[in-house]
């Protein structure tokens, strides 16, 4: 099973979500920052190279900014190290910001190969199963320090963000289309605990053509910490 169908399931049109022909993977691959079209509406196929997008050590990268995002969180620097940390930073932005791209060429969300496609806004998550079938998706989804609420748990905003994000992938798979959210319910049942991976099963109960109703669980083991109740709309083609 290679990459693309693990993660769009088996049977999925992946030419919904992948550039498969060379005009598509064209348009995919010229348009920059600087492009007057870069907020045409659609949401534009990845270019399968995309993969290469980084460096080979960009997961690895990935990785490190949210270990630094985690140490931030429950860091005191003392006065002097405040001094130095801000001149190392004043240093990593003026790098990052003479590479900045536009949104379909970053790696970060279109590393489909990185944990939440290597998208740093997003809880790290990694795909267990996807069932076509069933509209279904099951993900791994372990919150750190950098997502915490209060008292040890995750902030319950990060809950819904990973819902979204999954409960999003689940309605791709359903519809077979990228969805935008509609709505999006989600019960806190029980605290949901950082540094645990925890189980998501996100499915569509229902598909009313563009309108899927997806529900899912977040579980600890066999408790339930969380559940969704969201409605996600196909796009059109074109819409934004
Ligand atoms: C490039 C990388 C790609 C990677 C791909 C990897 C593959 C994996 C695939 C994917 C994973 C990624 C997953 C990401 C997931 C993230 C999702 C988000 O966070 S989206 C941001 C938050 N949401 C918004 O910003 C929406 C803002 N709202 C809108 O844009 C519109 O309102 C929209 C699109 C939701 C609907 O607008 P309309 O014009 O298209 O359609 P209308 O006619 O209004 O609604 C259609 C039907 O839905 C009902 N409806 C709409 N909203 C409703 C609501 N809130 N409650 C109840 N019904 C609602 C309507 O009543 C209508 O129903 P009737 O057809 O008449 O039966």
């Amino acid at each position: 099973m290679g990459v693309n169908t693990f993660y769009y399931g088996e049977g999925m049109n992946e030419a919904d979500f992948i550039a498969t022909t060379e005009d598509e993977r064209a348009a995919a691959s010229t348009a920059t920052a600087s492009d007057d079209n870069s907020h045409r509406g659609g949401f534009r196929p990845i270019d399968p190279a995309v993969g290469d997008r980084g460096g080979p050590r960009y997961g690895e990268f990935i990785e490190q900014v949210r270990l630094f995002m985690d140490n931030v969180r429950l860091a005191c620097p003392t006065p002097e190290m405040g001094d130095d940390l801000i001149d190392t930073l004043k240093d990593l932005n003026a790098k990052l910001a003479s590479v900045q791209i536009d949104e379909w060429h970053t790696p970060a969300g279109t590393r489909i190969d990185l944990p939440a496609r290597g998208n740093i806004t997003l809880p790290p998550f990694t795909v267990d199963n996807v069932d076509k079938d069933a509209g279904a998706v099951d993900m791994t989804v372990t919150f750190t320090n950098y997502h915490l609420g209060g008292n040890n748990a995750a902030h319950g905003g990060q809950v819904a963000v990973a819902f979204d994000d999954i409960g999003g992938y689940a309605s791709a798979v359903a519809t077979n289309g990228i969805c935008r959210t509609g709505y999006l319910k989600v019960d806190y049942r029980s605290v949901t605990p950082l540094n645990t991976p925890l189980k998501v099963r996100a499915w569509a109960d229902r598909v009313d053509g563009r309108k899927a109703f997806i529900k899912g669980t977040m579980h600890d083991g066999d408790r339930l910490c969380a559940e969704l109740d969201g409605l996600f709309i196909r796009l059109n083609p074109g819409q934004p």
